[in-house]
């Protein structure tokens, strides 16, 4: 895989001049200009919080060693360096997020779980069990997402899988869509065509893991949103619009597998699952580009939580559970207009670099028609729990390029936000995804590749006798 850190989409400070050689002058220079920049820093650190930026300082200076720095300086593309991703996540904001999402409004993720593909036939390639969707009990079910409830035979409520959980409710209520709009998304395929074959899943009960899904299937899905839909760069004519969208995908591919590695099934026969650290290392470390574009992706969309932050910290989180909502409301507060976060990482990335110049709005168009095939690709997804967490993280993908690009497709930023509430709950699905993986990749990277380079050193040499 090449990387391609020639043109910049962000332009933002500190993101260039790695690498140069230094004269004993510039070093003098170099020496100076830090002494500045510290009591600078330091200044500007004790202005925005003597509680809490000083630390997030000495974390990305104080560890020095080699390997564990590979991943340093700024994210390309974005406004902010892994160091401080690193820490802003451990300590702010995958804390935050994995209790968000545990609450009743961000567990029940509404989707049609047909296999319905618009492209080509589904040739069923996922063998586990642990590919199709676990249903959740009726008594789970937040009231207000709840129609009256439809006569159900017992057979109904026992899970496919054969767990207590079980029962997905099919059913739907135009009632749980009091307070949120019904808007459309011009980046995403609408599903929301035939609410009959719509329902609700419990996503705390469908991890996103390892399932077995494998070969052709998959590939060919890969194959079309990358060949037919995002191109790869390097090809320097491709503009920084199709730079980001590519990057967008690849990043959601690497924590797709992150997930995959970190929770697979180790043994079948008694089902015990585990890390799997080779797959971590030979499909995502061995590509440190697979690797920048997981922070890249996870910085896109962390902005756009933040741009959308009055938004978020108005809306209607009911779900009939008082205590529950309120708690929900009072943790997405903490996550929009978090100090430290903000403080740390003012604009991990900048949007206004984008679709500049006479071509924008055409580019913006073309770009949205691509966005939405790859969405429509989903229904060809032949595991249902993939399809699944493939459909949510792309709609909350499609949510975080509404927030930051317009609704309309006319790049109007005028026009007030407007957000579904599945919007929202993809988008912050979708953001703890991203954490957990960064989170990952940050603490088992390193030992992966250790332990792979090791592995292969330690393979006896055929020649030797
Ligand atoms: C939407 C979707 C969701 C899925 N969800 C799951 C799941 O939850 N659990 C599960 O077990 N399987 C899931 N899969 C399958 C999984 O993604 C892999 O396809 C499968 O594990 C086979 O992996 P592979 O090693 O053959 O390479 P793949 O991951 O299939 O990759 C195919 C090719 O894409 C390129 N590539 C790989 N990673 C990147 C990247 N980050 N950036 C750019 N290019 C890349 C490489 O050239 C690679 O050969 C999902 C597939 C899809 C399409």
């Amino acid at each position: 895989m090449e990387k391609n850190r020639s043109s910049k989409v962000g332009g933002c400070p500190g993101a260039g001049g790695e690498g140069r050689e230094k004269t004993p002058q510039s070093r003098r220079r170099w020496r100076l200009t830090a002494v500045v920049g510290a009591v600078l820093a330091l200044l500007l650190a004790t202005a925005v919080s003597s509680r809490s930026f000083p630390k997030l300082w000495i974390s990305s200076n104080s560890c020095k060693c080699p390997d564990a720095r590979k991943y340093s300086g700024m994210v390309e593309d974005c406004c902010c360096d892994y160091e401080t991703v690193n820490y802003i996540n451990k300590e702010v904001l995958h804390p935050i997020l994995q209790e968000l999402v545990k609450s009743p409004f961000f567990r029940y993720f509404k989707v049609k779980l047909w296999c319905d593909c618009p492209f080509w036939p589904d040739d069923g390639m996922c063998h586990l069990r642990d590919c199709s969707v676990c249903e959740c009990p009726d008594n789970e079910f937040p009231e207000a997402f709840k129609k009256p409830l439809r006569a159900r035979s017992a057979d109904d409520m026992v899970c496919q899988e054969g767990k207590p959980q079980a029962a997905v409710d099919r059913t739907l209520d135009s009632n749980a869509f009091n307070g949120w709009m019904e808007v459309n998304n011009p980046w995403t395929y609408d599903d929301e065509t035939n609410n009959a074959e719509m329902t609700y899943v419990n996503l705390q009960l469908n991890p996103e893991r390892y399932t077995g899904y494998s070969g052709t299937s998959t590939w060919r899905i890969w194959d079309a949103i990358y060949k037919e839909n995002c191109p790869k760069y390097p090809s320097e004519e491709l503009c920084s619009e199709q730079k980001v969208l590519y990057k967008l995908i690849s990043g959601l591919h690497s924590s797709i597998t992150v997930h995959i590695a970190s929770d697979y099934l180790i043994d079948e026969a008694t089902q015990s699952w585990g890390h799997n650290l080779e797959v971590l290392y030979d499909r995502v470390m061995k590509y440190p580009d697979r690797v920048q574009n997981l922070y890249f992706t996870f910085l896109f969309v962390l902005r756009a939580i933040t741009k959308a932050a009055d938004y978020l910290e108005q809306a209607e989180y009911n779900t009939g559970n008082s205590q529950e909502d309120f708690k929900a409301q009072s943790l997405a507060r903490q996550l929009v207009f978090n100090p430290e976060i903000r403080a740390a990482c003012p604009k991990p990335f900048d949007e206004a670099k984008l679709w500049k110049g006479e071509k924008g709005p055409e580019l913006m168009l073309h770009i949205q028609k691509q966005f939405r095939n790859i969405s429509a690709i989903m229904d060809c997804v032949g595991c249902e729990k993939c399809r699944l967490w493939g459909k949510l993280q792309v709609l909350g993908l499609g949510t975080a390029l509404k927030i930051l690009f317009s609704d309309n497709g006319n790049n109007n930023l005028n026009q007030p936000l407007q957000l579904q509430r599945n919007e929202v709950i993809a988008l912050i699905n979708l953001l703890n995804r991203l954490s957990e993986s960064v989170k990952f990749v940050h603490e088992m990277g390193l030992t992966a590749e250790n332990l792979m380079k090791g592995k292969v050193n330690a393979t006896p040499d055929k020649n030797s006798s």
